[in-house]
């Protein structure tokens, strides 16, 4: 059976950048250091998010096996402007996954015209400052996560994913003066990528007759990420810091991370808004993609990166089984949508208190509509012509499951969950699509045909205080006694990522995956609109 708009060796943008380079024919600017094995990288176009990394930052592209032990440099990528020199890397097998290492010198903010003034004990300060600061940011970010304990120049990594704990070393490449003044790991992008800042020391040059050396060495701050699979991962890391560069206000200059921040989408709503999908009839989701969804999806400024935004969007519901999608055009819920939703909310699941305690209703278009929900609900059905279309399928850890094949596209159901969560609510681990046996007995089949799971949450002002986050158990997809997360071990077995239920915040994940609803620790309700992907057709939700 041919699997409907699957692309199957399609090469991703991604890849047309990461083309091999021999050493560049001009020295590096600056003599600076470009890359751990010192070879060049050449700029990209300007429109390129990236263009800017051969000015401040280095990017170091390593190929690892999967499991990160037969980790051989094959090759630093380059980011070319020319056609390729030579042949490009176009074939990456799912068992190799690139690493790349990035950093970038953020400046001191300067006091009385010259920040080298500040005696030792200043130093000392500075440096718990920016702890102090990096902490804040890590705990203000619901994706960061504090890593481990780290000495001075090394960053401890424990992977969750697998029984067997794994420490990783991270050599920084001012090891011999400097001292990590912070450390956090990113598991939204995979168990290995972590972000370290750091304080280094150093003096100001060999010493020469013409140029005798100064008495105070000079500071330099450094962030660097490590084992990205790609640019816009580091964008998005850059991002989440530039979003809370008011923690480091008055110490470091974040403006330098601005070229790297991910621009807000700049597609124009005049040329979208009036091709709205009706809504999707169960029984016809068509194959074409909705407009507004796919422009969301793919939202971006330049061409190039509306290619990449795209890749990295599935790529990334391929890789960990789940996207998190915070576009500003996503629609928000107000307070005078929420009044009108109060009088749907009557109806308890029959699951029972112990499992999940939420009140629901599911909503047809038309009473949406009435709530001032129809933005709401076309862009949850849109989405299943998006990934009829754009969803490919890849070798995975997992069991691939193809979303749509000719036979049976990718389908949405006629009505939508409205769920509402109070204080102290919570919904256990449970999967919407769980192995059971089938009705003969004779073996193990999924119980129906949810395919994808999409999130849309109406939360204004959530915070990790609120509790309530959604926690998916990542690669959990095949597992049949779903209760089995919450088994104690001494190493936890699943790697787990928290996502807030923010308002205009799309989750589209996997429906295999085990997740759970947290406890609600707010006072304000919880309130999320779900829909079930399905395939085949399939009535009811
Ligand atoms: O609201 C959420 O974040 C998840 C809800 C859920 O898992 C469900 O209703 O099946
Ligand atoms: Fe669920």
């Amino acid at each position: 059976m041919r699997t409907k708009g699957v692309r199957q060796s399609q090469r991703t943008e991604l890849d047309r950048c990461f083309d091999i380079c021999p050493k560049s024919p001009s020295p590096p600017r600056n003599g600076e250091r470009i890359g751990r094995d010192e070879r060049a990288i050449v700029p990209m176009p300007v429109r390129n998010i990236m263009a800017c990394l051969q000015c401040v930052a280095v990017v170091t592209v390593l190929f690892f096996g999967e499991e990160g032990g037969r980790s051989s440099m094959l090759s630093v990528a380059a980011f070319s402007t020319r056609p390729p020199v030579s042949k490009p890397l176009t074939t990456r097998s799912s068992s190799q996954r690139l690493h790349l290492h990035w950093e970038i010198s953020l400046p001191l903010v300067v006091y009385n015209g010259n920040e080298n003034s500040m005696n030792d004990s200043n130093h000392d300060n500075l440096s718990q400052h920016l702890c102090r600061a990096f902490n804040e940011i890590v705990e203000s970010t619901e994706f960061f996560e504090v890593a481990s304990t780290l000495d001075e120049n090394n960053v401890d990594t424990v992977d969750n994913s697998s029984k067997k704990s794994t420490v990783k070393k991270i050599q920084s490449s001012h090891s011999h003066d400097g001292a990590s003044v912070g450390s956090c790991r990113i598991p939204l992008f995979g168990s290995q990528v972590t972000v370290q800042m750091q304080l280094n020391l150093q003096s100001s040059g060999v010493e020469s007759p013409q140029q005798p050396r100064s008495p105070k060495p000079t500071r330099t701050v450094t962030l660097s990420i490590d084992n990205c699979s790609d640019n816009t991962e580091i964008s998005w890391i850059c991002t989440k810091f530039y979003e809370s560069r008011a923690s480091l206000q008055g110490i470091l200059d974040l403006s330098v991370l601005h070229p790297f921040v991910v621009a807000p989408p700049s597609f124009s709503m005049a040329t979208t808004t009036s091709k709205l999908d009706p809504g999707v009839p169960a029984a016809s989701a068509p194959l074409a993609g909705s407009t507004r969804t796919a422009a969301i999806l793919k939202s971006s400024p330049t061409e190039h990166d509306i290619d990449s935004h795209q890749n990295s969007i599935m790529a990334r519901l391929q890789r960990h089984g789940y996207v998190v999608v915070d576009a500003p055009e996503l629609p928000r819920t107000n307070l005078v949508q929420h009044a009108a939703l109060t009088d749907f909310l009557t109806e308890k699941t029959g699951q029972g208190d112990s499992i999940r305690t939420d009140t629901v209703h599911y909503l047809t278009r038309t009473e949406a509509a009435a709530c001032g929900l129809t933005d709401h609900f076309d862009v949850l059905t849109s989405l299943a012509s998006y990934l009829n279309e754009n969803y490919e399928i890849e070798e995975s850890p997992y069991k691939p499951l193809p979303p749509a094949t000719e036979d049976s596209p990718l389908t949405n159901p006629e009505r939508i969950q409205l769920a509402e969560y109070e204080n102290s609510g919570f919904y256990t681990a449970h999967s919407d699509n769980p192995i059971v046996q089938d009705s003969g007995g004779s073996g193990l089949v999924r119980e129906n045909f949810r395919r994808f799971t999409a999130i849309l949450y109406m939360n204004e002002g959530w915070t990790k205080g609120d509790g309530g986050a959604v926690r998916l158990y990542l690669r959990s997809q095949a597992l049949q006694y779903v209760q089995e997360v919450y088994s104690e071990s001494e190493e936890p077995r699943w790697h787990v990522v928290d996502v807030l239920p923010s308002n205009g915040r799309l989750l589209l994940f996997d429906s295999r995956l085990v997740h759970s609803v947290e406890p609600v620790l707010s006072e304000q309700k919880r309130r999320a609109l779900t829909l079930w992907i399905k395939r085949p057709i399939e009535g009811g939700v």
